[in-house]
């Protein structure tokens, strides 16, 4: 691995590859191996595009094409990609191009506008952004042209559809092509991808996955959540984004040889028809869709009867709901707790309904290293609540180029700072109760107040501002920005709101309240108290 990316010692990776979690697999190898066992079994399934259905076999030979059109585009091993596209069957193909080559997916997801986009090409210096013309009313080719003005490794953007003035996707020669016989692929510790954090600094941090690491977890939690050749995986979030993706999600289906079903929205009378039609036995949702969907389900015409598995994740699942979700759906509910960074715990399908219902469940690994300590590192008492620390096979050592920030995120022996405040149970159960870092949970889209804070610091009415959770019913919840007005300005809270979405940051991130205050409540030695402005946020108004 690079210098890039911090890796774990030597004697760490000759335990994991001792113990079969490292197989040396990557990625392109692991895909090729399920065409040669399952040629002409359905791989991918796109309803959005025209009901495309592509075989493995299919999926294999366009991802070898289009890896051989990326090489003769200049696009080697170590590259990065940004790759930003909805649930269409063209993001497996690309990403598993890349995969091929050994270039790098950067994963953006469809809602990051123009601030995150240029970050990521900027920072990872990408050589290409891949894009779908238009989703959900925004046209990403404007983005992308300004964009790639001011990114300077920036040589292509590739466009699913109508390309506008960039590069259709579909017009990348796709010849077989004898290039990639004589490229040298990746190895399985090399780097596969770079994942985003849910983050909880200024700047968004890009998370080195290797293919070792990734398809240890995505096999564990294919045999964690029952998924083999006979399941039907219904892909409802975004599909980049970590959950959707491992756990065990599209890329555990396609280890499995099962299928993968790409939901092009998760409201119930897009995705409920899907579940009947295609028999799909396992899905993954976020708790306000989970509820929505429990709610739904008793007045739906469909039969919803082929639907095993429900993993809810992303953010925490109230007790309540959790009791519901399973007997109103007719499946069986999993509780996932996890992160991009590594850790992932489930529930068990065995667990009894209590575990189920009151815990996030316990880590992959018999080798996930789980610490819960106090503000100085020391272990709290068993059963006891603190910081979650953790290590193990698929758990990152650094972040991609971010020395300063590893040096904060990690402890010098390698353990992860999750900044989950969390306690274990007896049975190794994890109970999230809370967070120490300055994020919010908005319906598991994970907002880094201090980013937003940036963007508000820009207008130049504004003094001071901090943005803090407010609880929700619905999502869990909300953002809400105090602001302090320089003197004599005025404002109202949906100008502010406006400059947040005009400076071209993910509509989620745009605070849903903005408050105008004085001054802010401080905290002894002279801080701004979050913690109190998030009381005063959770006060009934009026
Ligand atoms: O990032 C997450 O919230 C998340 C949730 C469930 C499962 C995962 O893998 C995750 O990364």
């Amino acid at each position: 691995m690079s210098a890039d990316a911090p890796t774990w010692p030597a004697a760490f990776a000759e335990r994991y590859r001792a113990a079969g979690y490292w197989q040396g697999e990557t990625f392109g190898q692991m895909l090729a191996a399920r065409a040669q066992e399952f040629p002409d079994r359905v791989a991918v399934v796109d309803p959005a595009g025209e009901g495309r259905r592509w075989t493995y076999g299919e999926l294999d030979r366009r991802a070898d094409r289009l890896a051989a059109g990326f090489l003769a585009a200049g696009i080697g091993r170590g590259d990065r990609v940004v790759v930003q596209l909805p649930n269409i069957a063209e993001f497996f193909e690309v990403v598993f191009a890349l995969f091929r080559i050994g270039a790098l997916p950067v994963f953006a997801l469809p809602a990051h506008r123009e601030t995150e986009i240029r970050y990521f090409c900027e920072f990872s210096e990408a050589v290409a952004y891949v894009i779908a013309d238009r989703h959900e009313g925004f046209d990403h080719r404007e983005l992308a042209a300004r964009v790639k003005a001011q990114a300077r490794a920036l040589r292509h953007v590739f466009v699913v559809g109508d390309p506008g003035g960039h590069t259709a996707l579909g017009s990348v020669p796709r010849e077989p092509d004898d290039r990639l016989d004589s490229h040298r692929g990746p190895q399985a510790s090399d780097v596969a991808f770079l994942q985003l954090s849910g983050g909880s600094t200024g700047i968004p941090k890009l998370i080195p996955r290797t293919h070792d690491d990734y398809l240890y977890s995505v096999r564990a939690s294919n045999e964690i959540c029952a998924v083999d050749e006979n399941s039907v995986h219904l892909i409802v979030l975004p599909a980049a984004h970590n959950f959707p993706l491992s756990s065990p999600g599209s890329l555990g289906a396609l280890c499995a040889g099962a299928r993968v079903v790409l939901c092009p929205a998760p409201a119930p009378d897009t995705a409920f028809p899907l579940i009947e039609s295609e028999a799909v036995t396992i899905t993954g949702l976020v708790p306000p869709l989970a509820l929505l969907w429990t709610e739904a389900a008793p007045h739906t015409s469909h039969d919803l009867s082929s639907l095993e598995v429900l993993l809810v994740g992303g953010a925490k699942l109230s007790e309540e709901a959790a009791r519901r979700i399973g007997p109103v759906l007719g499946c069986v509910l999993q509780q996932v707790f996890g992160m991009a960074e590594g850790l992932v715990n489930y529930t068990r399908l065995d667990d009894d309904e209590e575990t189920v219902v009151t815990t996030q469940g316990r880590p992959i690994s018999p080798d996930d290293e789980v610490r819960i300590v106090d503000e100085a590192d020391r272990d709290v008492p068993p059963g006891g609540t603190g910081h979650l620390l953790t290590r193990g096979p698929y758990t990152i050592r650094g972040y991609w180029r971010a020395p300063e920030h590893n040096a904060r995120s990690f402890t010098p022996d390698g353990f992860y700072r999750t900044g989950d405040i969390a306690r274990s149970t007896p049975s190794g159960h994890l109970v999230v109760e809370g967070r120490a870092k300055d994020q919010i949970n908005r319906g598991g889209e994970k907002i880094a107040a201090e980013e937003v804070e940036n963007v508000i610091l820009g207008h130049p009415a504004v003094h001071d501002v901090s943005v803090v959770s407010v609880p929700d019913d619905y999502l869990g919840e909300r953002s809400c920005a105090y602001v302090i007005l320089r003197p004599d300005a005025e404002l109202r809270p949906a100008a502010v709101r406006r400059y947040v979405r005009e400076r071209g940051l993910a509509a989620y991130k745009i605070p849903d309240r903005v408050e105008f205050v004085e001054a802010f409540p401080s905290t002894g030695i002279g801080k701004v108290s979050k913690k109190d402005l998030r009381t005063t946020a959770a006060r009934p108004r009026h």
